[in-house]
């Protein structure tokens, strides 16, 4: 049997330990696979060879041996946590790919050295994983070395048919800190031959994978095929099948694509930009609340919602419970305000609720692209990384996402000031003129003004800001005083 020396079980672990994605940052991984897919090469007609596109992906196809997706789990941690690293095998290196594209070469018995990329940075390997989404493809382990009849492992494509079949051209993995790996597809019509409009996807590569529907594409298919252009378009997801903890098949999403939207800044450097020039952010604020409200609107219409009964007020002063123990583990002086906080939460579970619904989740400046011609359009749908997928696919608290914009300009004007670009008094009042536009925009669209749950809001900030302790604490320890402030001023 073909054999690879070093053998993945010893290189990868190396390599996943350096990801920014990887959840266990500073320990060991411990990682065994639990399912192997193949992923069929890029289309013919993709990344052309003749050179007639882009130049710098004349070689992109050439040279590949193989591309295959892994499943493995980390068994290091207390909760084991399961990745996905798809992986491009080659018989050369690949020209002009980034030095943490290679994850490491290694002997093949029958090939010879191979260059083993992270599929995600490899355009053909990228291209490839686009495929299998828009051409509907079932993977299976079956062919590979370690795969065959003993792996379950399955997967399949599937297209919404909002966009047409795409041709690829080149790929870009997309920087920045990111906890999945996106990449940038430009594509052109598969249909027709002439000289069509370059048309980029976002090809968004799960890296954390949880059993059952990815709350990111399934709200956000929900809006679009509403006819909400306040999301991307989608093009297609990628589900996938794994033996789950106690041998029983689980399904997941894999990997999502849709419309990418070029030359749109996130609201976060829009919103920052703004306070760095001292210009009024209250028209841009208003224009936010008012989309945010067009889209809970459409969701609570093609979403499931639900009583805020007792079960669901129960559930949420027990994560709200976590919540402040999980901030008081990494921050022990906010023991001193432990009665206040649980004050704070015990006045909200006892308020009026609004009837419960799928809303974004984790929403904040960064998730919203600022897109000429069309306003502000919403991303990420996933939920907050850090809470369990089973709490984050449950109809919620619209005013979550209130909460979650409101800490947000908080964030936005705390960062210039720590950053020394403003006083903190001046910063605080034009976070305050931010937050009330907002509110005003979200009111004049929505059914209700969520300044009339004065405790509701108030506990959903609170709960965003020990969020945000925990989040800081384990990512950005200088942006800790952020959230810190945040609590004093909701408890003041
Ligand atoms: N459809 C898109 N069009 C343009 N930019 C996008 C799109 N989707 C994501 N991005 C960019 O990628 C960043 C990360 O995307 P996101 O979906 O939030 O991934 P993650 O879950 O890894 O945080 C966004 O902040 C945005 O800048
Ligand atoms: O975008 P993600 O889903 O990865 O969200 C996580 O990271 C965010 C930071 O990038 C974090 O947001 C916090 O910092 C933002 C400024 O960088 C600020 O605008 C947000 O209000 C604040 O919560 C988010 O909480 C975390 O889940």
């Amino acid at each position: 049997m073909a054999a690879l020396d070093p053998p993945l079980a010893e290189l990868l672990p190396r390599w996943l330990a350096r990801q920014r994605w990887y959840t266990g940052k500073g320990s060991e991984p411990r990682l065994r696979q639990v399912g192997v897919l193949r992923v069929p090469g890029p289309s013919e007609g993709d990344l052309p060879v003749d050179g007639a596109v882009d130049p710098a992906v004349d070689s992109a196809a050439g040279g590949l041996v193989g591309i295959e997706d892994l499943l493995v789990l980390d068994e290091s941690p207390r909760t084991p946590v399961l990745y996905q690293v798809p992986l491009a095998y080659r018989d050369a290196p690949l020209e002009g790919a980034a030095p943490e594209a290679l994850v490491a070469t290694a002997e093949h018995s029958d090939l010879g050295t191979l260059w083993i990329y992270d599929a995600c940075h490899d355009p053909a390997g990228a291209a490839a994983l686009l495929r299998a989404l828009t051409e509907e493809l079932e993977l299976t382990g079956e062919g590979l070395h370690d795969g065959g009849p003993q792996d379950s492992s399955r997967a399949h494509g599937h297209r919404t048919g909002l966009l047409p079949a795409l041709r690829v051209l080149r790929a870009r993995v997309l920087g920045g800190e990111q906890s999945n790996t996106s990449v940038v597809i430009d594509t052109v019509d598969a249909t027709t031959t002439a000289e069509g409009a370059v048309r980029p996807v976002i090809l968004k590569v799960f890296r954390v994978l949880h059993a059952g529907d990815n709350p990111d594409v399934e709200v956000q298919q929900a809006l679009a095929l509403a006819g909400a252009d306040r999301v991307p378009q989608p093009v297609g997801d990628l589900l996938g099948q794994w033996p789950g903890p106690d041998g029983q098949q689980v399904n997941g999403h894999l990997a999502l694509a849709q419309e990418f939207l070029p030359g749109s800044p996130d609201a976060w450097r829009v919103t920052r930009g703004a306070l760095e020039r001292g210009e009024d952010p209250a028209d841009r604020a208003r224009a936010l609340g008012e989309a945010t409200a067009e889209v809970h609107t459409t969701l609570a219409v093609v979403l499931p919602t639900a009583e805020p009964d007792v079960d669901a007020r129960g559930r949420l002063m027990t994560s709200w419970g976590a919540r402040q123990a999980e901030a008081l583990l990494r921050v022990p002086a906010l023991r001193q305000r432990d009665d206040e906080i649980r004050a704070v939460f015990t006045a909200a579970v006892d308020a009026d609720w609004p009837r419960l619904q799928r809303i974004h989740g984790d929403y904040h400046l960064g998730q919203v692209l600022d897109v000429p011609g069309r306003g502000w359009v919403l991303l990420d749908f996933e939920g907050e990384p850090l809470r369990p997928l089973a709490e984050r696919i449950l109809p919620d608290l619209p005013e979550r996402d209130v909460a979650g914009m409101l800490r947000s300009y908080d964030y936005a004007a705390a960062s210039v000031a720590l950053a020394g670009g403003l006083d903190a008094e001046t910063a605080n009042a034009w976070a305050t003129r931010a937050r009330e536009a907002f509110l005003d925009g979200y009111t004049h669209l929505a059914r209700s003004d969520p300044r009339e749950q004065p405790a509701l809001l108030r506990a959903l900030e609170l709960d965003k800001a020990l969020y945000e302790v925990a989040y800081e604490a384990s990512n950005r320890p200088d942006w800790l005083p952020v959230p810190l402030r945040g609590i004093e001023r909701i408890l003041a």
